[in-house]
């Protein structure tokens, strides 16, 4: 059987790299095809490193090969990986902390604040050293979170210069804009007011070595966000969302922020929170509330890696308004459901770094018209 170049192309152009919207032809993806008899050979450009998107590719290229044209050709599939330029400028490195985790929601409301409690006093009852900057500016529920909502940071003197000490609760180092304003007080922050709030939270504090640093965002995909990103060298966002369609929506806009060429952050991952609900006493029984595995099928749509699903539980509720986090009662599902995405989350992170370079603070340069940013 001998195979022809043309139709080859004409098939590649029905399939698309994981992540671009055109075909891998037009997209120049594929930048060259030989036949030889029943042999392919296919040559491949891609933008991502990513291990998955290369797999995706080889076999979706196989299998388009092998279904439309001739069911035994030999195929290879040469792949090189080239990472385009990016627009990004070097941020200043944090000294003593490894990775900076963003929480964020695209809808608020969804757990995003209880998510990040939890998964930072599991990490840090896995033995990591974890902190938390609490940079949700709408509404800090950290301090409440971590019933130290009446603490005022100290400031310290570390080499010569006043640092701010972090408050510790459950074994995490904590900083939140809420310490730094009264409950009842109504605080307007503008973007750029408040990444300059945050960059000293993070940068004038006393945080020590931090294997992981969440930074719980506020929901929505605002210009603080790009403030904040722009300043920060965030390791990889997670994503939080509820199942049902309204709180999806938001969630893929939240993803797609992160991964638009000008913020760039890569997404480690989303979370599905209050994915159903359980009585305490009967635990085996799971209603779905909010809909089936919606933001399970949502990373699966998006090709993101789905990190893990927390239940509705009463005791979550009230453990966040008493200020100790559910899953420090271990041996519970909830403890359970924690260390399951704790375990994800840092896989997550490990690949993240064995195969990308450090996140530096991103330089945006397609802002024409937001406020947060400065040309
Ligand atoms: N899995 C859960 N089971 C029961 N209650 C939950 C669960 N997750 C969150 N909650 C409760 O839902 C409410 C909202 O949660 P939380 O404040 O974490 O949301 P958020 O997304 O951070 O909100 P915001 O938009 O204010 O940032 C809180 O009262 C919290 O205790």
């Amino acid at each position: 059987m001998k195979l022809d170049r043309k139709e080859i192309l004409a098939v590649l152009e029905t399939i698309s790299i994981a992540g671009e919207g055109k075909n891998m032809v037009d997209s120049g993806a594929v930048q060259n095809v030989m036949t030889f008899g029943d042999e392919v050979v296919v040559d491949l450009t891609l933008h991502n490193p990513a291990l998955h998107i290369k797999k995706r590719a080889e076999v979706d290229i196989m299998k388009v090969i092998h279904e439309k044209i001739y069911d035994k050709a030999k195929i290879k599939v040469n792949i090189k990986v080239e990472t385009p330029e990016k627009p990004e400028i070097k941020g200043k490195s944090i000294p003593g902390i490894s990775n900076i985790i963003a929480v964020s929601s695209g809808k608020g409301g969804v757990g995003k604040s209880t998510v990040t409690a939890n998964l930072a006093v599991t990490l840090a009852n896995m033995g990591f050293k974890v902190g938390v900057l609490d940079a949700d500016i709408y509404g800090p529920s950290m301090p409440i979170m971590f019933d130290v909502e009446r603490a005022r940071p100290i400031s310290v003197e570390v080499e010569g210069k006043s640092k701010m000490k972090p408050i510790t609760s459950y074994g995490v180092e904590i900083l939140s804009i809420g310490f730094f304003t009264s409950p009842d007080q109504a605080v307007i922050w503008r973007g750029p007011m408040a990444s300059k709030a945050l960059n000293q939270m993070i940068f004038d504090a006393d945080w020590g070595e931090l294997d992981f640093l969440l930074l719980d965002l506020p929901p929505g995909t605002g210009d603080i966000h790009l403030s904040i990103m722009q300043s920060l060298p965030i390791t990889g966002a997670v994503v939080v969302s509820t199942p049902q369609a309204v709180a999806l929506a938001d969630a893929k806009k939240g993803v797609s922020m992160f991964m638009s060429e000008s913020i760039n952050v890569p997404v480690l991952g989303i979370i599905e929170n209050m994915a159903y609900f359980t009585p305490e006493e009967l635990p085996e029984n799971k209603y779905y509330i909010f809909g089936h595995e919606g933001a399970k099928n949502l990373s699966r749509d998006l090709e993101v890696p789905f990190l893990g699903e927390v239940p509705i539980v009463q005791s979550i509720r009230e453990a966040g308004d008493y200020g100790r986090p559910a899953s420090l009662q271990e041996e519970t599902p909830v403890a359970e459901a924690f260390v399951n995405i704790a375990r994800n989350v840092v896989e997550e992170v490990v690949k993240r770094n064995e195969s990308l370079p450090p996140t530096e603070a991103i330089k945006i340069t397609t802002m024409a018209g937001c406020a947060a940013v400065k040309k």
